[in-house]
Order: structure tokens, then sequence, then C-alpha cells
């Protein structure tokens, strides 16, 4: 334990006084301010692992543009890259959903709202596989998922993956083996390469020069960036996010936000985020769809749901300003 918290501090330290002539990578602080929202993803990466990791964004952003391409038009209108269609799910004799359809186009940022206990993770999970609806249809990348077996839902779960709240990390190894881990199973890079897109890809989610720390010497916010770092190495389509703000200060919680919109921006990333944050979610979602008694009680902008006469949306957003302090 001594040790680990003395490679911590070595790794802080390192991360603040960088040697002379060594590049300085941004601190976090910095990632994504308000006036300069939309700056470059590798902007912060340092110079020897640039190249590397500019080809493995543009590979990814093509990839997202293509997969955007290949969804079969509905009804000739572009078809959304994942769709609940009338989704009804129940654990015995409690119903969870109940007929709920949303829908998200590629490349869009769909927030889940709602009270504890609606179903909003229970609809992530239905998305990867790993409960079955028990009526309606769940469409990921165009394709009904809901018969799917094992090997055909590992093929969803390459394409769409989760940020869990905890990090869901590999304990016994270091975060640079946990971020490393997708990249050695995808199979294309030599080790050279793997070590320098782990770097790239730790310095641009704000956690630079954490690679040899083990995930219980990092903060929950510090787990929830090396997550998201992992889920990019993977090089998916979609990430989705349960509770990403959750268990963090409200820094953290801006730099989680400002990177998720600078993904969408660059990658193209499809992404859904289930979230109790309302600032958060006004900051990021395209649409949101807002769960409330096993229905999909309101489906669209989050200016149409500010301006809603509904009384239950007016009654979330009034509890909502009431309990988080201006
Ligand atoms: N595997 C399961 N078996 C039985 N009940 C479950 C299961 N998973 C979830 N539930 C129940 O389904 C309901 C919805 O759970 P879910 O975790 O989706 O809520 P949530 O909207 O994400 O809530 P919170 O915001 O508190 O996380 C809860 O009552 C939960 O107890």
């Amino acid at each position: 334990m001594a040790e680990q918290d003395e490679r911590k501090q070595e790794m802080l330290h390192k991360q603040r006084a960088p040697e002379e002539g060594e590049h300085n990578p941004e601190p976090a602080s910095t990632i994504g301010s308000e006036t300069d929202e939309h700056s470059p993803l590798t902007e912060d990466v340092s110079e020897d692992v640039a190249p590397m990791m500019e080809e493995f964004m543009e590979q990814a952003a093509a990839q997202n543009e293509a997969a955007a391409d290949d969804i079969p038009d509905v009804k000739n209108k572009p078809g959304s890259y994942i769709s609940f269609e009338k989704v009804s799910k129940a654990f015995g004799d409690f119903v969870v959903l109940e007929d709920v359809s949303f829908c998200v186009n590629p490349g869009e940022t769909l927030c889940i709202l709602g009270r504890s206990g609606v179903g909003k993770s229970v609809s992530l999970q239905m998305l990867l596989g790993f409960l079955k609806p028990d009526r309606g249809m769940i469409r990921v990348a165009g394709e009904d998922i809901c018969g799917f077996n094992e090997r055909q839902l590992q093929t969803i779960r390459r394409k769409v993956t989760m940020v869990f709240q905890n990090g869901a990390l590999f304990d016994s190894i270091t975060v640079g083996e946990n971020v490393a881990f997708p990249l050695r199973e995808r199979g294309e890079l030599g080790e050279e390469q793997i070590f320098q897109v782990v770097k790239g890809l730790l310095e641009m989610v704000g956690v630079a020069g954490m690679d040899n720390l083990l995930p219980s010497d990092l903060s929950t916010g510090m787990k929830r960036s090396v997550a998201i770092a992992r889920a990019l190495a993977a090089q998916p389509e979609a990430i989705l996010y349960d509770e990403p703000t959750t268990m963090v200060d409200p820094l953290m919680g801006h730099l989680l936000g400002d990177l998720i919109e600078r993904l969408k921006q660059q990658l193209h990333l499809t992404s859904i985020v289930v979230t109790h944050d309302m600032r958060f979610a006004k900051k990021l979602a395209d649409r949101v769809v807002f769960l409330h008694q096993g229905k999909a009680h309101f489906f669209g902008t989050m200016e149409e749901m500010e301006q809603s006469d509904d009384e239950i949306l007016k009654e979330f957003l009034t509890l909502d300003e009431l309990v988080l302090p201006a």
C-alpha cells in the first residue's frame, strides 16, 4: 500500500513538474475550456505520440461516418443508430418499462432522464443484450438485436461500449494495461504503437502519466476518465455512459462533459447518457427521453422539455432547480 502511495505521488509529481525540455501536457483543468470549446482532441497529446494519435482518431472518425452511411433508411428517411420500438420489460409482476419508444441518430447525444428506479439502467442493459425485453424491438446499427445469440451480441458490444459508474476497470492490472486491453484484443497494432495510443488516450482524457498506477490508486473521476480512454481504445461507434457525473466534483463533471461533446464533434460518436444531472443534460443532449411510470413520458429536445406545459415535466424540472444550487 505504501509502495502504491509512493508510486501515485511520483506520478502526480511527474504530471506537475515535467523534466526540462519535456513536453508539458496541459493540466486536466484546461481541457475543452469555455473559450476553446471544440479544440482538437489531440491538442493536449505529447509530440512523440501525436502522429499516431491523429491517425488513430482519423480512423475512428472515418469508421463512424461509414457506420452512419451503412444504416438502412426507414421509410425513405435515414435510420437511427439505436432505437427502442414499443419495448416492455417486467421483473415478475413489477413492470419497469411499457411500450417505450425513442431513438438516437448517428452522431447524436441522447440523455435518458427520470427519477430513481424508472428503468434508465435497465434500458442500457437491454441495449447491450445483458437483459432481454419481454416485448418490442431494439435496433442497434440497423439490426434488431433481441433475438441475437451471445456471439452476435459480442459483435454489438464491440460497436457499442459502456462506461460504467465505477469505471469497471480490471483491478489487478495497471491503468495502462486496462487501456491497452481492447487494442491487444483487436490485434492490429504492434507493442510500440499500443504504447503510443495508450499514452495519447490517457493524455487526451486528462490523466496523463498514470499508466503505471493501479485502478485502486485513482479517484472516482479519474477511474471514469480511464474507462473512457479504454472505451475509445476499442474504437466504438457509440458509447453509453451510466451516470458519468455521479460522485465527481463539479470541475471533473465539466471536463467529462467537454470530452463527451468533443468526441461527438470530432469522432461523430453516438452517445447515450443516463444522468440525474440536468445541467449536464442541457449541455450535451441533442434530445432527451424522460421516463416516468414505465412510459417514455417525453421524447424531444431539452428546449421543448423546458417549454412544455406538462405538469409532470414541470415538477421534475422545478424539483431539480430546488435540489441543485445555482
Ligand atoms: N435484474 C433485475 N432483477 C429484478 N429487478 C431489477 C433488475 N434490474 C433492475 N431491477 C429493478 O428495475 C427497476 C429499474 O431499475 P434501474 O436500475 O433501471 O433504475 P434507474 O432508473 O437506473 O434508477 P437510478 O437512477 O436509481 O439508478 C428498479 O426497481 C430495480 O430494482
